[in-house]
């Protein structure tokens, strides 16, 4: 049994059906519709937000009045926006842009009075992400990956020339450096240097003069992050796995090298951005896939919880506090409350204005609900799953289900909104997004469980979730089907070939169907990433062969359709050709669509609605019973 923080195991006949006369199903145009935030930003006094969010169903940038109002749009792309930062005189708002999904990011600028966008970087070979301004505004401190590279390094890039100077130059392509913040008057940059599957960080000082850095905290296989710096640059705020391979949150004195630690908790908690007045800093308690935030005081560590609906609440933008300290951006969200900017005023905690990004017929009285579900694996570990519950379902043992894996695998099902989770709910499913082994949120013994095992005890903790879902009385196991992306793709592969009765239909987004392939394939970064999950190939050939789907295919029975974008760099699109001419080859149904311009993910409206159609549909046919 692997070891995990301390919870009761609910029993499956506890779940219910909640009665709900004016339930229907979610027309899929008002969920699609429903728009998302990628990042957020105050302006330098205060008085507006900037938000990267697809009211026109493409993610370009917003103003608005920071007390509520109507937003001007400021940017027009067909690309995706994201990464906001505003210059300390205010006047220029800097993001990150991709082509087509490519991950291949330039930074841009655009004034915040509205004006001409201008590419700062337009490097097609080089990834420049993660700006964060110097207090002088005449450098930004960015992250920098050369597609050919695994490893991310920091540079300095000047805002007027565009021109790009080294920071750092990591030479082993699983450490990546990220910018976290000035002090010293812009003569230092704290930074972060991160193992790929984030089992390990250490914190560093760059002195931006020599370009000397200098490491401040770090221990063999330990995570140590820092998130925040007061501006004289003499305390942080960080997060560390240390000694109970939990993560934690505290305060680190660099003059005296002393830790100060919050109160410990079982589960995850995580330091975030530091108050500009340096008198607090916001946590984050992850509890068993809901998330609360707090504000924890420097001198006294004295916790002040920020109140907020029980949900999936977390801090917005890389800095959610406002320039006077005095309110904080939050994005509220739950599996019955589409995701919310608010802002809170911290000196009442009540709501100083919210900006529904909601279409209005998303009313949390007929969305399903949701509740966290603790159940036993194979081995005995305990496996907690967010279980989304229809309305007005039968105890009969005939509603159909869907199991829903995460990405990552070093990822975590949450229970936030979800379109896809409520289209499914609200038109029958019991729809359950387990947690397995190999997942965040329960400690590093628990994230480590599937080293060189992928699609085996993490898979048995996925077929676990089914059984569960079985046993409440509500579910008929021949009416289950399973959906996922990337390792959630991955882990559907694996599901149909070596559990072929499981499930009766499967849907895969951009999953992994060869570990070889993607290893010649994917982007350098990703195969670092793959390396830490499953050692070499050359080294490990078997491993390799157990953790492929492509070996246990032959078996696979349920009907497979398989989504993927273009221009992923993560699971490039022949994994899904691999996929589906082996399949057909064997006479077995495959589907594949392919969609233009995107990446690891859909993120334009016509294609999030297309997807979202097609995984209906496919399960429609394939799990619900024919009309008479
Ligand atoms: C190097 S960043 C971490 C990779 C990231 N995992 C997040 O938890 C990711 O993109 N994973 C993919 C799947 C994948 C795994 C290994 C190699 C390539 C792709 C995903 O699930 O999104």
């Amino acid at each position: 049994e692997v070891p995990t923080p301390p919870r009761p195991l609910t029993p499956p006949q506890s779940i219910t059906s909640p009665e709900n006369a004016a339930a229907r199903p979610i027309p899929l145009e008002d969920l699609i519709s429903t728009r998302g935030m990628l990042s957020a930003a105050w302006s330098a006094d205060g008085r507006q937000l900037f938000f990267a969010t697809n009211l026109t169903g493409r993610y370009n940038i917003w103003r608005v009045d920071a007390a509520g109002g109507w937003p001007v749009q400021l940017t027009q792309s067909d690309e995706a926006q994201r990464g906001l930062a505003v210059s300390p005189d205010g006047s220029t708002l800097y993001f990150q842009q991709d082509h087509g999904g490519d991950e291949q990011y330039d930074i841009l600028a655009v004034p915040t009075a509205g004006g001409a966008v201008r590419n700062l970087t337009a490097t097609p070979e080089v990834r420049e992400s993660g700006a964060l301004i110097a207090p002088d505004g005449k450098t930004i401190a960015i992250s920098t990956k050369l597609r050919s590279q695994g490893q991310t390094n920091l540079a300095l890039l000047d805002p007027d020339s565009g021109k790009v100077r080294a920071l750092t130059a990591e030479a082993d392509p699983q450490w990546d450096w990220s910018p976290v913040a000035w002090t010293d008057q812009g003569r230092t940059l704290i930074a972060n240097r991160s193992f790929t599957d984030s089992s390990a960080g250490e914190v560093w000082a760059v002195d931006i003069a020599s370009g000397k850095a200098r490491r401040l905290l770090g221990a063999p296989k330990t995570r140590i992050e820092a998130s925040g710096a007061s501006g004289d640059g003499t305390v942080l705020s960080v997060t560390s796995n240390a000694g109970t391979g939990q993560d934690h949150a505290g305060i680190y004195s660099i003059k005296d090298k002393r830790w100060r630690w919050l109160a410990p908790t079982p589960w995850s908690q995580e330091a975030g951005a530091m108050a500009p007045d340096g008198k607090s800093f916001v946590v984050t308690t992850n509890t068993d896939g809901r998330t609360e935030i707090a504000l924890a005081d420097v001198a006294t560590l004295a916790v002040r919880p920020v109140p907020l609906q029980p949900g999936v609440n977390a801090p917005a933008g890389a800095v959610p506090f406002s320039p006077d300290s005095k309110r904080l951006l939050v994005l509220r969200s739950g599996a019955n409350a589409p995701g919310q900017p608010t802002v809170i005023d911290l000196a009442s905690g009540g709501v100083a204005a919210t900006f529904p990004l909601a279409v209005a017929s998303l009313d949390p009285a007929t969305l399903p609900g949701s509740a966290i579900v603790t159940y036993p694996s194979f081995d005995g570990t305990r496996i907690s799953a967010i279980l989304t519950i229809p309305f007005n379902a039968r105890r009969d043992g005939h509603n159909p289900a869907i199991v829903m894996p995460h990405g990552g695998p070093t990822g975590q099902a949450l229970d936030s909104f979800s379109g896809v989770v409520a289209a499914f709910a609200s038109r029958g499913y019991f729809v359950i997004q387990p947690n397995p082994r190999g997942s965040t949120g329960y400690g590093q013994a628990f994230q480590s469980a599937n080293y060189q095992d992928l699609g085996g005890g993490d898979l048995k903790d996925v077929l676990a979730a089914k059984d569960f879902l079985v046993s409440s009385g509500y579910v008929d196991p021949a009416r289950v089907g399973i959906t996922g992306g990337s390792y959630g793709g991955f882990m559907t592969l694996m599901a149909i070939g070596r559990a072929p009765d499981a499930f009766a239909a499967a849907v895969q987004m951009f999953g992994i169907i060869d570990w070889r392939t993607m290893w010649e394939h994917e982007d350098a970064g990703l195969q670092a990433y793959q390396k830490s999950l499953l050692g070499d190939p050359a080294t490990y050939p078997k491993v390799y062969d157990a953790t492929s789907p492509l070996t246990w295919l032959k078996a696979a029975k349920a009907p497979l359709l398989s989504l993927q974008g273009d221009n992923d760099i993560r699971v490039p699109r022949g994994q899904a050709q691999q996929v589906t001419d082996a399949l057909k080859a064997r006479g077995a149904t495959a589907e594949v669509v392919f969609y233009p311009g995107e990446g690891h993910g859909f993120y334009k409206r016509e294609n999030q609605l297309d997807s979202l159609r097609r995984r209906i549909e496919w399960f429609d046919r394939y799990l619900k019973p024919k009309a008479q």
